[in-house]
């Protein structure tokens, strides 16, 4: 796609609009569900997808496997106008580089769709060291998500680049195809996977940090017991 291209799709008005929302979640928590629901309203977009990563590319292996994560996203979106789950990582081996999920959506989808991937500021101050991570500006829009608890690094190449394609308003997203980049701060609920996985390693409740139906499929399925609360970050 052409930075040409992209000034004409800025141009457009409405197209479908799909926010890719991507992580471990190992597992799902309320801090992912309410800024996911926040996204998708200043976003405006007509679809915001969970996408859980089969094996996330800069991290050691997850306490729970694919399916249960999966399984824990759909649960925790039930019923929630807007959130769907994607399982295209869970079908792929290798590593989960976002790069080639985003080609397969293109493929999918089609260049005129505005798709806009979401990344939190620690997922974000590693973007230097991802899979051809220039690539994704082609392919998508980038938003950023300010978490209190990681500020925002300088990564060199990756600030120069962020730059040329800052757009003023998140709502212009919407407008473009890929290739705009925005920061969004929003109200941060400060709960992370590694804390609950943590709580439940020492038999501790970690009810209000995740839906009921999230804690219940954990409970049933004897989750995140010592030997399995997966590598530290
Ligand atoms: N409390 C939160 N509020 C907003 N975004 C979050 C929050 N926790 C994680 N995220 C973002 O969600 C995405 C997926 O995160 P991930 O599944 O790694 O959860 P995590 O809680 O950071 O997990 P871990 O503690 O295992 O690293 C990342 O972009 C991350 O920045
Ligand atoms: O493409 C990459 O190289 C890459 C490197 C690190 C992380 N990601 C993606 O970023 C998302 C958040 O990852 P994580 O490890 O913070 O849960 C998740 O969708 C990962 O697949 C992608």
């Amino acid at each position: 796609m052409t930075d040409l291209q992209h000034n004409s799709d800025a141009q457009a008005k409405e197209r479908h609009s799909v926010a890719i929302f991507g992580g471990t979640f190992d597992p799902i928590h309320n801090g992912h569900l309410r800024s996911a629901i926040e996204i998708k309203e200043a976003l405006g977009v007509s679809e915001l997808r969970l996408m859980p990563s089969h094996r996330p590319p800069l991290r050691g292996a997850p306490g729970a496997e694919s399916r249960q994560r999966l399984a824990m996203v759909n649960a925790a979106i039930c019923g929630e106008v807007g959130l769907f789950s994607d399982d295209r990582e869970l079908k792929r081996d290798g590593p989960s580089y976002t790069v080639d999920t985003l080609r397969d959506l293109r493929v999918e989808m089609g260049e005129a769709v505005s798709l806009t991937v979401v990344m939190g500021s620690d997922a974000f101050n590693q973007l230097h060291r991802w899979q051809d991570w220039q690539s994704l500006f082609e392919l998508a829009n980038v938003l950023l998500l300010h978490r209190a608890d990681h500020p925002v690094a300088a990564q060199a190449d990756v600030d120069q680049f962020t730059a040329a394609r800052r757009v003023t308003d998140v709502c212009s997203l919407k407008t473009m195809s890929a290739g705009g980049f925005y920061e969004l701060g929003l109200i941060q609920l400060p709960i992370s996977a590694t804390d609950i996985r943590q709580r439940l390693a020492s038999g501790r409740s970690i009810r209000y940090l995740v839906p009921d139906a999230v804690a219940s499929y954990i409970a049933e399925h004897g989750l995140y017991t010592m030997k399995d609360i997966g590598n530290p970050v």
